[in-house]
């Protein structure tokens, strides 16, 4: 990925980071790099995830996959990290395998997912690093019965990705399932570069090999200065800007493909820095279409705000049809793809007009080699944005007071969360 930081500056944006501010904050980068490569030299927590485009094995995944290599249909049951990363990888690239992500239990919206699939066609990947996780073990046994109720043979058609231990596993192998291991030291929303997000790509009869090459490619340019690596100087320039007000960044591809990818960032940078008070919200839009919904406000909102467009420069087009209405003779002579780049030209122009910060992220095409690079470059990006904020970007105690309280509230153990939810103060306003 290339990044234009350009429209971020002092220069442009109030918000923004003045050129010298940017100077003194590559020193910090330097100081930032060499943790993260002493991290990955030594296998950290975390740090681990950034040496995954040389330890995946995309032969083990194939291997794995193999027994249902023909289906026509994929359930990948997983949440949070254990499924975006998968979910942003097959909806960016085209494929003939039918994907279904459940990462949710809203149960009317389960049964009509699992009624639109041929049952005895469709292969299912349960997706779990703790093997314990409630949404989605629960998921899988409605998946489970499923298939029993139509007569089909659910272990022929499982593969198995979790850690070293727990439920998961011992079910894997209780009924002899082919078993992908979440590697060691990578949480989950770092791990799409794993068998966590390449299973599902697999089954798809993805490019395994150039997703990890563009991956490698980005790794190869991390150094020690923002101004000669594209994933720092994305990381850095958020971090300055949050820094100086802009607590929103709004993620807009431009590129229908690429809407997940931004439900991915959302939760990688959610997840990863909103710890000790800090951390900038991520907010999902698309462009052209939010253009329409959401502009506004970056426009002419509080100013509160970092846009990131995400930009591939080459996609295949669809000419616009000539017409007799003369006031839209215009778009005759254009092709979709141009109108779609005018507008996203004239989106970023219009922000920097109004002195609003924004990013330019820009891929050759969305294909395997720059969708590896854009994932490994947001995760490095989110890394060294940890270490500027000095947060540790790899684990979510937050998120586990809920689920404490959920499994308490089921009768899963005794949890003190649990009972703050009788605790409730209301104030009902009622009709
Ligand atoms: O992979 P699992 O252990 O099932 O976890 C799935 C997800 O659930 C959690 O609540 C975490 O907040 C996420 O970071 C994680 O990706």
């Amino acid at each position: 990925m290339d990044v234009d930081i350009g429209n971020a500056l002092a220069s442009v944006a109030s918000p923004g980071i003045s050129r010298e501010a940017l100077d003194r904050l590559d020193e910090r980068v330097g100081q930032a790099h060499e943790r993260i490569e002493t991290g990955r030299e030594n296998h950290e927590h975390g740090y681990a995830a950034l040496n995954l485009p040389e330890r995946t094995d995309p032969d083990e995944i194939r291997r794995a996959v193999d027994p249902v290599a023909d289906a026509e249909a994929l359930i990948t049951i997983g949440i949070g990290g254990s499924a975006l990363g998968a979910a942003t990888i097959v909806d960016a690239l085209e494929g003939d395998t039918e994907m279904v992500f459940l990462d949710n239990v809203d149960p009317e919206w389960v049964t009509s997912r699992l009624e639109s699939v041929p049952l005895a066609e469709t292969a299912i990947n349960v997706v779990s690093k703790s093997g314990t996780t409630a949404e989605t073990l629960a998921n899988f046994l409605v998946v489970r019965d499923a298939f029993e109720a139509a007569g089909v043979d659910w272990t022929e058609r499982t593969i198995v990705t979790t850690g070293e231990a727990g439920p998961l596993s011992d079910l894997a192998e209780r009924h002899d399932l082919p078993k992908l291991r979440v590697p060691d030291g990578v949480p989950g929303r770092f791990s799409a570069l794993s068998p966590v997000g390449m299973v599902a790509a697999a089954v798809a009869g993805h490019d395994l090999e150039a997703l990890l090459e563009g991956a490698r490619t980005e790794a190869e340019s991390l150094s020690g200065s923002l101004f000669e690596c594209p994933a720092y100087a994305y990381g850095a320039t958020t971090y300055a800007l949050d820094g100086r007000g802009a607590g929103i960044n709004a993620m807009i591809p431009y590129a229908e493909s690429l809407e997940t990818y931004a439900e991915w960032f959302a939760q990688l940078w959610a997840e990863s820095l909103g710890k000790d008070d800090l951390g900038q919200t991520p907010v999902r839009a698309l462009g052209v279409t939010d253009q329409h919904s959401q502009l506004q406000l970056y426009r002419a909102g509080p100013r509160d705000k970092l846009v990131t467009f995400v930009a591939p420069r080459e996609r295949s087009d669809r000419a616009i049809p000539d017409t007799e209405v003369e006031e839209l003779a215009y778009l005759g002579d254009s092709t979709l793809g141009e109108l779609l780049e005018a507008e996203f030209e004239a989106t970023e122009a219009s922000l920097a007009a109004a002195g609003r910060p924004n990013v330019r992220v820009e891929l050759e095409t969305v294909d395997e080699y720059e969708l590896g690079g854009l994932l490994y470059g947001m995760e490095a990006s989110c890394v060294l944005a940890g270490e500027l904020y000095s947060v540790n970007a790899f684990n979510q105690p937050a998120v586990e007071w809920a689920k404490n309280a959920t499994r308490g509230l089921l009768g899963g153990g005794e949890f003190a969360e649990a009972d703050a939810v009788a605790e409730k103060t209301t104030l009902r306003v009622e009709r």
